[in-house]
């Protein structure tokens, strides 16, 4: 295929490479298991996306379709493969938000938290919210902020969740990802690295509050408010 060097590169630092790269590792973490869930990646004007329905930790650079930002036409498009169904919802964090990578996890954390909590998922006072950024303003969110997820609803077509993935990310302007009932999670950031570990520090606070809920704390409590719960004298 004439486009093949869109995505053959020696770098590994290059955006298929990448997405094959973390795609395996996210696997390791049972975030894309059993096909679903992924990773795309914007470079200028360049969208990187996985095929739909594929073992994404199986994945290489070849099997990537590359998409122009601007015209939203595929510049390389392999035959065998259609791509992925998660394709609008990244959209959505490219053009709203301006993200440079966007990941969709399937991880369990995110679908028991998506059961647990109604509209949106709070936590407060615990020192991994320092890794994610405040969006609307420069810098981290603090050790005293409160960090609060959407959760929409899912939709039968993963695709289906697009109109309100993109209702979610307007209504809530300093969120970085959005959870989806039942079904998992979107977090995104301005680079492939930041998105990364936003996914990593939210996951993390998501298996935590699980734990301080079956604990009888409530993860977006005051500072003490825990004494009441379990501790032994
Ligand atoms: C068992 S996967 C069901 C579809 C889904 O939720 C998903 O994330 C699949 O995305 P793909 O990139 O494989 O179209
Ligand atoms: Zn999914």
């Amino acid at each position: 295929m004439a486009e093949d060097n869109l995505v053959h590169s020696h770098d590994a630092n290059h955006p298929a490479n990448l997405i094959c790269e973390l795609c395996k590792l996210f696997y390791s973490n049972g975030w894309v298991t059993g096909t679903g869930g992924g990773i795309s990646v914007k470079d200028g004007d360049l969208i990187y996306l996985a095929p739909s329905g594929v073992q994404k930790e199986r994945m290489v650079p070849d099997n990537m379709f590359v998409m122009d930002s601007k015209t939203k036409e595929y510049i390389r498009r392999p035959q065998i493969y259609k791509p992925s169904a998660c394709t609008p919802l990244f959209m959505a964090a490219y053009d709203i938000r301006g993200a440079g990578a966007c990941i969709h996890t399937h991880s369990q954390n995110a679908v028991m938290v998506s059961l647990l909590y109604e509209k949106e998922f709070k936590i407060a006072n615990i020192e991994q919210i320092k890794a994610l950024p405040r969006v609307t303003s420069q810098g981290y969110l603090g050790f005293y902020d409160t960090l609060t997820i959407p959760i929409i609803e899912n939709t039968a077509h993963e695709e289906d969740l697009k109109d309100t993935l993109e209702r979610a990310i307007l209504d809530y302007p300093e969120a970085t990802a959005v959870l989806v009932r039942r079904h998992g999670i979107y977090v995104w950031g301005e680079s492939v690295w930041k998105a990364k570990v936003y996914n990593e520090a939210i996951d993390y606070l998501l298996e935590l509050a699980i734990k301080m809920r079956q604990c009888g704390i409530a993860p977006d409590g005051a500072i003490g408010s825990e004494k009441g719960a379990l501790r032994v004298e």
